[in-house]
């Protein structure tokens, strides 16, 4: 009789994700940090030797790993980690050494209790030389007793906002010794006799960042398809008011401002969803070509990814609390499912590069564009940036009647990022010529510099969102994803509106006209906005939330769920008498008297 099949391949990174997805829900698991950082950071940075040691292993799960960069003291500057890593050649290991308080390793996700091994970034030494951070594979816990190894401190962080599901750990070395070959060898390399071989381009140790910057753009997606879910349902069951006196109470959904607050959450999700798609192959092309020596794609994937990543948790995390607020009350309790998604979900403007500094590594891109431009030199076939180095209209054309493919609202974003590029860097220029060195300059630019790079991220969501649904066939489904480009587009014109008025590219007419197309798409999707949430097909399990409940059935289960409240357990909690119980009698006892 053949073996039935085992349920779970765990060494199927399709399948373990779906498992662990469904079984230990959204707000983090012990083998996180594992399976998004650690395992890349072997597959990406490891030598073909230490991968053949350590991948099998890891994908068996017959270790569990983390990524312990951050420090108490730095987090973003990461040439200021204070970790060390010194080369001894005559046992040829690496000491590990947490030299002060502020070196300490914080944050780590699964460090706390569950990881046994850690990806650990520290300051190579070697020959008395320091070279910066590089990764190592370095052990922590003893793998029968779990207790942490001699030398080794680690423990967990305690509460925070939101993923308290995941133990996120500090941790110290006193001179913790490790083979040299537990530097990931991949790219730079320590040669036992203390040599140090540099790395083809020296951010390449960086890829598990880039890598979960990239995979963040699909996660915001996810958040913010699985919130407007929960309120188009909600609003579809909730009914408050009335639209025509008399006519009898109307579902809320048919608000023209619920709409207006929750319709542009789902397109939104959706534009983050295929541009999430478009970072994820350019990712795994990048990483192909590095693997054949190809590291030209390396700055661009570097730049769209640090860009997406802030944008998309940025609108997330305000799209999550319009979404909250349209439940009303009932959208502030925990039934609603909100504060669960929302503490996750906002956890990702903060980790993996702060916003504001990832807004300006994407920035530093578009100055050496705009520095290009200057020089009068020519494009590079790059699709995500040409369009800078051409000249668009010099007027704003949106409201003119034959718009193909929505050229002139593209057209409109060019222009904006272009201008806002353009005149950034010539500031910047200006300002060194008064005197100012660049670092300063840079400062005095910081602001205008996440605006450049939001007007170039904007448009790339834009042109992405209008390529992809251009692509699809069924005349039926395209045009009802055509309703929520619709309202995308002149949603993000209406957001994007002051800097397209400020140097009279668009007409305060124009801005009118955006509006009414936004009216317009609202109406068109409100018949159809139900059956786009079901069409996600997300199981009740994923949406935590009595309000969003496929079946519609809220009230009722709304007070289900508040009778299984661990306060209604009993009429009279247990301690009523002793406090307040016994206050009140003492209050009436008094004044009797
Ligand atoms: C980029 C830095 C800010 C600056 O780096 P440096 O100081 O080293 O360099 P310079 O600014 O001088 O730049 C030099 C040069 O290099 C370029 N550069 C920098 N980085 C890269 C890179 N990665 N690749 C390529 N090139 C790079 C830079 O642009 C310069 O180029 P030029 O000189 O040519 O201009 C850097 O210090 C930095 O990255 N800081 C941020 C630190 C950081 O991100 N830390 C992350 C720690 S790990 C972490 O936070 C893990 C969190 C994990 C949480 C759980 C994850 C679950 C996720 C699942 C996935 C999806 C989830 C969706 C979410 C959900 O469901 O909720
Ligand atoms: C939920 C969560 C999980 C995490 N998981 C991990 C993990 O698994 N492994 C790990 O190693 N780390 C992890 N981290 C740490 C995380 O990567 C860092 O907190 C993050 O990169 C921000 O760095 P920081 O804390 O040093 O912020 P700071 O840099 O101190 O930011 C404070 C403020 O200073 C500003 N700022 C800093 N530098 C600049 C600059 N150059 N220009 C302009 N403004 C600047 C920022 O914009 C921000 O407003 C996690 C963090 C969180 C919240």
């Amino acid at each position: 009789m053949e073996h039935a099949p085992k349920a779970i391949d765990v060494t199927n990174d399709v399948e373990m994700r779906t498992f662990n997805f469904f079984t230990m829900g959204i707000d983090g698991h012990p083998l996180g940090l594992h399976l998004d950082m650690a395992i890349p950071t072997i597959l990406n940075n490891a030598d073909e030797e230490q991968q053949k040691d350590w991948l099998p292993k890891a994908a068996n799960r017959e270790f569990i790993a983390t990524y312990a960069q951050t420090e108490m003291g730095h987090g973003t500057n990461l040439k200021k980690l204070e970790t060390t890593a010194t080369y001894d050649p005559k046992t040829q290991e690496f000491v590990l050494n947490s030299p002060t308080i502020t070196s300490t390793k914080w944050w780590p996700g699964n460090l706390g209790k569950s990881s046994n091994y850690a990806v650990v970034m520290a300051q190579l030494y070697t020959q008395g030389k320091c070279h910066g951070a590089h990764p190592f594979f370095v052990q922590l816990r003893d793998l029968n007793t779990h207790k942490p190894l001699k030398g080794i401190t680690v423990g967990d962080i305690g509460p925070k906002f939101g993923m308290n599901t995941v133990d996120n750990g500090f941790l110290q070395f006193d001179h913790v010794r490790t083979p040299r070959r537990s530097m990931f060898m991949k790219h730079a390399k320590v040669l036992p006799d203390g040599r140090y071989v540099p790395p083809v381009h020296d951010k390449l140790n960086y890829s598990a960042m880039v890598f979960i910057r990239a995979a963040i753009v699909s996660g915001m997606a996810y958040h913010l398809l699985v919130t407007s879910t929960i309120a188009v349902r909600y609003s579809a069951i909730r009914r408050q008011g009335e639209i025509t006196p008399g006519a009898g109470e109307v579902k809320v959904l048919d608000y023209q401002t619920q709409q207006h607050r929750i319709f542009p959450q789902l397109a939104r999700g959706l534009a983050f969803r295929l541009s999430g798609q478009y970072i994820m192959k350019l990712y795994t092309q990048t990483m192909d070509d590095i693997r054949n020596g190809d590291i030209s794609a390396v700055p661009d994937l570097h730049a769209l990814s640090c860009g997406l990543k802030a944008v998309t948790t940025h609108h997330a995390a305000l799209g999550l609390e319009q979404c909250r607020m349209a439940c009303g009350g009932h959208g502030y309790s925990q039934a609603s499912g909100f504060p669960l998604h929302y503490s996750v979900a906002v956890g990702a403007c903060t980790y993996e590069g702060e916003n504001m500094v990832m807004l300006l590594q994407t920035a530093r891109h578009l100055m050496k564009i705009a520095k290009a431009i200057r020089a009068g030199q020519s494009p590079k076939s790059n699709k995500i940036v040409d369009y800078l180095f051409h000249k668009g209209p010099p007027k704003c054309l949106i409201d003119q009647a034959y718009d193909t493919n929505y050229r002139n609202v593209l057209e409109s974003f060019e222009h904006l990022a272009r201008r806002q590029t353009l005149e950034v860097y010539d500031k910047l220029v200006q300002l060194q010529q008064q005197g100012r060195n660049y670092e300063q300059a840079w400062n005095d630019c910081a602001v205008e510099l996440c605006k450049a790079t939001r007007a170039h991220v904007r448009t790339f969501l834009a042109r992405t969102f209008v390529e992809e649904i251009d692509k699809i066939s069924d005349l039926s489904i395209k045009s009802v994803l055509q309703d929520l480009l619709q309202l995308y587009l002149y949603y993000e014109v209406t957001e994007c509106a002051t800097g397209l008025l400020e140097d009279g590219f668009m007409t305060g007419q124009q801005h009118k006209y955006a509006k009414k197309k936004i009216y317009e798409a609202l109406e068109k999707i409100r018949p159809n906005a139900v059956s786009i949430v079901d069409s996600f097909d997300f199981q009740d399990r994923e949406l935590h939330s009595v309000l969003g409940r496929r079946d519609g059935n809220v009230y009722e289960n709304l007070l289900k769920w508040a009778q299984s409240s661990p306060l209604n357990k009993t009429d009279v909690l247990p301690f009523h008498h002793k406090y307040l119980g016994k206050m009140m009698e003492e209050a009436r006892q008094r004044s009797k008297i």
